[in-house]
């Protein structure tokens, strides 16, 4: 069992629980779920930098990143850095996330932002527009593509975004649907860790240019970003990077300085 198998294992037992405790009538219910999206896509498309913040407390592969961390103060950072659109991880038992912290980011910030969770039922997709998200992930390596379509369908009729994550060319070929905004390329090897950015640059002329692809994981340079944007990238997700430091917004705030003078 790899690492996703055992997450996902664990995802599925949680949402069980949760469906008992919560209706979908009430997450129906919440105000925000009237909430017009703000597209992430049409961002990544405007913009000459293309930055994704995360807000990441920890990992498997990392354990402890930032835990003395104020959703609220680094969602307000990344904004005034100029990112494009902030990922929140909500995966409490593998990454210390929740749904409230995305529901804090929302209550402070007006940017896109992204659900990052490991999406296996519909439920789940209700619960990230009711706590304001404008997107949601969804890993290929853990989906049949009936139920990638399932879930980016209904994100869709929601009014979000769908970011479809792949790490090789078969979950690539098996996923391409016109229900999918952007692909996502994680450079991490979810089986020994090991982060390649040869493998969005291997994949990149594989994915149709109606999406927008994103480059995902192990990205903490200025040359990786002017080199992934050769094959076409026009997104960049970055947690570590960012969320290592004290600052997390301010540590986005140099690096898109950064980026821009060496445009
Ligand atoms: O980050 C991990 O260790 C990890 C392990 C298992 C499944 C997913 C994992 N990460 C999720 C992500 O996609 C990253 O948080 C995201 O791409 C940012 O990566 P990084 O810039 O390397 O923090």
């Amino acid at each position: 069992m790899n690492i996703l198998d055992k997450i996902v294992a664990d995802k599925r037992k949680e949402v069980s629980l949760k469906k008992g405790l919560i209706p979908t009538s009430q997450l129906e219910a919440s105000v925000l779920f009237e909430r017009n999206c703000v597209s992430l896509a049409e961002s990544l498309r405007n913009s000459n930098t293309g930055i994704i913040a995360e807000h990441k407390r920890r990992s498997p592969s990392k354990q402890t990143i930032n835990q003395n961390t104020n959703v609220g103060v680094v969602a307000k950072g990344y904004e005034k850095a100029g990112v494009c659109g902030m990922s929140v991880l909500t995966d409490i038992k593998y990454f210390g996330g929740s749904l409230e912290d995305l529901l804090l980011a929302r209550a402070s910030v007006s940017m896109p932002l992204l659900r990052k969770e490991f999406m296996i039922d519909e439920y789940q997709v209700l619960e990230a527009k009711a706590y304001g998200a404008d997107v949601i992930l969804l890993i290929a390596a853990v989906l049949t593509r009936e139920e990638i379509k399932t879930l980016s369908e209904l994100a869709k009729s929601l009014g979000m975004d769908v970011l479809l994550e792949v790490h090789n060319q078969q979950e690539l070929e098996k996923s391409i649907m016109p229900s999918l905004d952007m692909l996502g390329v994680n450079n991490r090897n979810l089986k020994t860790f090991e982060v390649s950015l040869n493998t969005s640059k291997n994949l990149s002329q594989l994915i149709p240019d109606d999406f927008v692809k994103v480059s995902e994981s192990g990205i903490s340079s200025i040359e990786a970003i002017t080199e992934l944007r050769k094959f076409g990238y026009r997104g960049f997700l970055i947690g570590e990077n960012f969320m290592k430091t004290e600052n997390p917004g301010r540590s986005a705030k140099a690096f898109i300085e950064s980026l821009k003078k060496n445009m």
